[in-house]
């Protein structure tokens, strides 16, 4: 499903975000990066999102190279991969329906196709409650449900989640991990960069560990106690 062939980038000002990095993802895995500030998971997040990238290697998206995409392949590539971030980037002064409809918008769904995809999306974050809301009216755990769902609502094959728990207490932190294991459950890949140790222990998922750009251990599931 995801393959990094020795992936090393380098920004303009000559800092080594990631130094050949290789490893592979199979189809329906759910998998940590984690590391220090600055390691380089949102970089490597970033390559799959095709927001970056590599100075050097391959990215495989399946039998798709993202490191060699035409422009013109980026928008189709991007809503085979759901993304959700630490701060939500949720529109203010759009109901949560709204929202959640966003990536609908794009492509060929109707209006009562894309009415029961949102449904559907919210009640499995269960919040089909609060659907003609404005985000600002829930709670940080709530927003970070409506973030989930606007990533999960075309269907991805892949999901990549940026320290998703990043604002959350560890109650919260749980419910929303527990969401992306439904997931996976579903068949989608799930990949979550984050530094929460003690919440990836707690998991039992594989985890891939980068440190200044390296990649470090890679740890199976079953070694994850
Ligand atoms: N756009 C950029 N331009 C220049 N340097 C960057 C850029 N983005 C990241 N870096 C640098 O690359 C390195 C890796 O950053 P990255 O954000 O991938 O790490 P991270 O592990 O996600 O860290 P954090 O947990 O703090 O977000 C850091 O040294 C960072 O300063």
């Amino acid at each position: 499903m995801i393959r990094f062939e020795q992936v090393s980038k380098r920004y303009d000002e000559g800092h080594t975000a990631l130094a050949e990095v290789s490893f592979e993802v199979a189809a329906g895995e759910m998998v940590f990066v984690t590391g220090h500030s600055g390691a380089g998971k949102s970089t490597l997040l970033r390559m799959l999102a095709l927001a970056e990238r590599p100075t050097a290697g391959r990215v495989w998206l399946n039998q798709t190279d993202l490191a060699a995409a035409r422009a013109s392949q980026v928008a189709p590539l991007r809503r085979r991969i759901g993304m959700v971030f630490q701060d939500h980037r949720l529109l203010t002064d759009r109901s949560v329906f709204a929202n959640v409809e966003l990536p609908l918008m794009i492509g060929d769904h109707s209006r009562r196709q894309r009415r029961q995809r949102v449904m559907d999306a919210l009640t499995k974050v269960g919040l089909q409650a609060y659907a003609e809301q404005l985000p600002s009216t829930l709670s940080t755990g709530e927003q970070q449900r409506v973030g989930i769902a606007r990533a999960i609502v075309a269907r991805p094959e892949l999901l990549i989640a940026d320290e998703p728990t990043g604002n959350l207490d560890p109650q919260l932190a749980m419910e929303i991990m527990g969401l992306f294991t439904e997931f996976e459950q579903l068949g989608t890949t799930v990949l979550i960069a984050s530094h929460d140790l003690s919440l990836i222990k707690r998991l039992h998922r594989r985890v891939i560990v980068l440190d200044h750009g390296q990649l470090v251990a890679d740890v199976a599931a079953r070694e994850v106690l």
